[in-house]
């Protein structure tokens, strides 16, 4: 059996990954693939319990701490889970992957300095795993924080961080997308629905894909 494809979602938060996520699992699922849709933090018994610790423990993680905890979770998730999957002939969907240590952690928390961005790329490269395609979402912030309150989903760690921490994130994404031009591709989500942004990713994803 030919093996799967492995997709990923990344963007700030409140862009519209798990909106995507579920509507390109169906659009998939209806063009006849079989579709495994999984999110990290998490995706594995393992990595849901590091994902209560990394979003919402009381104690702070000191940065490497924090890094490697979220790789302690990834390792998990895509052995016991996302490799299966893909050995399987699936097409994995994963809202969020390394990109996100990448910006949050290495852009984000540690401002891009140079030993903790390698220490990260390290650990990406033992994972023997990268995306075959990642859409990057992306939205102005004054727009995803009007969605997010009207989400009125429990504030965590990152969500709390101040407006300087997500205007790096941001910018962090939009370097690693100019760093891997040939994998990610960058798809704005306001001012079209959610399904419009769905029908736009499927163009980009039916070609790569065999036929079934
Ligand atoms: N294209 C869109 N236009 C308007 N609202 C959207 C769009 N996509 C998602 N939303 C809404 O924005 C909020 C955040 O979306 P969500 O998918 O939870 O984002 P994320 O997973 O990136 O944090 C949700 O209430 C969702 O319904
Ligand atoms: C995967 C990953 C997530 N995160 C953060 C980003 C999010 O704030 C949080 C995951 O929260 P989640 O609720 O899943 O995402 P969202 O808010 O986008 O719907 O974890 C990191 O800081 N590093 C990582 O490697």
């Amino acid at each position: 059996m030919a093996q799967g494809v492995f997709i990923t979602l990344e963007g700030g938060e409140g862009v519209g990954k798990s909106t995507q996520l579920r509507l390109l699992r169906d659009a998939l699922q209806s063009h006849g693939y079989e579709v495994l849709a999984t999110r990290e933090p998490g995706g594995s018994a393992g990595a849901e319990a590091l994902r209560e610790l990394l979003l919402f423990g009381q104690a702070p993680l000191s940065l490497r701490s924090e890094i490697l905890t979220h790789f302690a979770a990834r390792f998990d998730h895509v052995d016991q889970v996302i490799r299966p999957a893909l050995a399987q002939g699936r097409i994995v969907l994963c809202d969020r992957f390394t990109d996100s240590t990448m910006a949050y952690q290495g852009y984000g928390r540690a401002e891009g300095d140079a030993t903790i961005l390698k220490l990260i790329a390290v650990l990406q490269a033992q994972l023997g795993l990268a995306p075959d395609m990642t859409f990057l979402l992306q939205a102005p912030r004054q727009v995803t924080r009007q969605r997010l309150a009207v989400r009125g989903a429990p504030t965590d760690r990152y969500e709390q961080a101040d407006e300087a921490f997500h205007a790096r994130i941001a910018a962090g994404f939009q370097a690693i997308a100019q760093q891997h031009p040939e994998r990610v591709h960058c798809v704005t989500t306001d001012h079209c629905s959610a399904e419009a942004v769905t029908s736009r990713i499927m163009k980009d994803i039916l070609p790569q894909l065999p036929n079934v």
